[in-house]
């Protein structure tokens, strides 16, 4: 089974991509959901996330987003410390995942498997790009987040210019109808190289 990697920066469209391929019947894992969910059932992530972030980390809900977000997003050392103690967890919870699959190839999406080196563990991985400009529209009407906020997000990803050199295939994603009709394409190719 092959294990398709699909990434691109905030805003990007990668989770959008990764429906279209959930729909043609893919198996498809979102490392930032499973991630999450992570934070808030694994106790050593726990552990150690709160004698990293301190008490505040965690609220009654779970994982305390905005103040964790508000810290990590605006240290480069903490936030890779964070991402040291998250990241082997999501590994090795895919692994079992995709052992379970029974498909010709599942899509691992992840917003920074290029930064993190996910992506040496994919035989094949799918890059999502569009304008910046664009993805800071996007994420604005989704989340309600601030061009600032986004911005600093941006800054602790690649651009896009540095991705495209080891991307295998680039979705530029503008036009959704577009979009749709290229991973018809790249899933039948993928089907055909199998
Ligand atoms: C830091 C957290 C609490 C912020 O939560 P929040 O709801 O504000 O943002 P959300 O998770 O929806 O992320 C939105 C986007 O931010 C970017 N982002 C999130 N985590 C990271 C990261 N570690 N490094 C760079 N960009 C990131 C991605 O583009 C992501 O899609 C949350 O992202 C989290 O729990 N992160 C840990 C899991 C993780 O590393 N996920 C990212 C890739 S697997
Ligand atoms: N081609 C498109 N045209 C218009 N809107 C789009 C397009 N692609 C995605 N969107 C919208 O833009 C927003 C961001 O898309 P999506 O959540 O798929 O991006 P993402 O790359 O997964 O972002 P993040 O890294 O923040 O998780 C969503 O509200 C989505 O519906």
């Amino acid at each position: 089974m092959k294990i398709v990697g699909l990434t691109g920066g905030i805003g990007s469209g990668k989770t959008t991509v990764a429906k279209m391929f959930s729909e043609l019947g893919v198996p498809v894992y979102i490392a930032d959901v499973e991630a999450k969910k992570l934070t808030n059932t694994s106790k050593v992530i726990r552990r150690k996330l709160i004698e990293l972030l301190g008490e505040n980390a965690y609220n009654k809900e779970g994982l305390n987003r905005t103040y964790v977000a508000d810290k990590i997003f605006a240290d480069t050392d903490l936030l890779r410390a964070v991402n040291e103690i998250i990241h082997p967890k999501v590994a090795v919870h895919f692994k079992k995942w995709a052992a379970e699959q029974k498909s010709t190839y599942v899509i691992k999406e992840a917003a920074i498997l290029f930064e993190n080196g996910g992506y040496k563990n994919c035989d094949l991985v799918v890059l999502v790009t569009a304008p910046k400009a664009v993805r800071i529209k996007r994420v604005m009407g989704r989340d309600k987040a601030s061009k600032y906020e986004i911005e600093q997000r941006m800054d602790n990803q690649w651009s896009d210019e540095e991705k495209m050199k080891l991307a295998d295939i680039i979705i530029e994603n503008i036009d959704l109808e577009a979009t749709k009709k290229n991973v018809a394409e790249i899933h039948n190719s993928i089907l055909k190289k199998s």
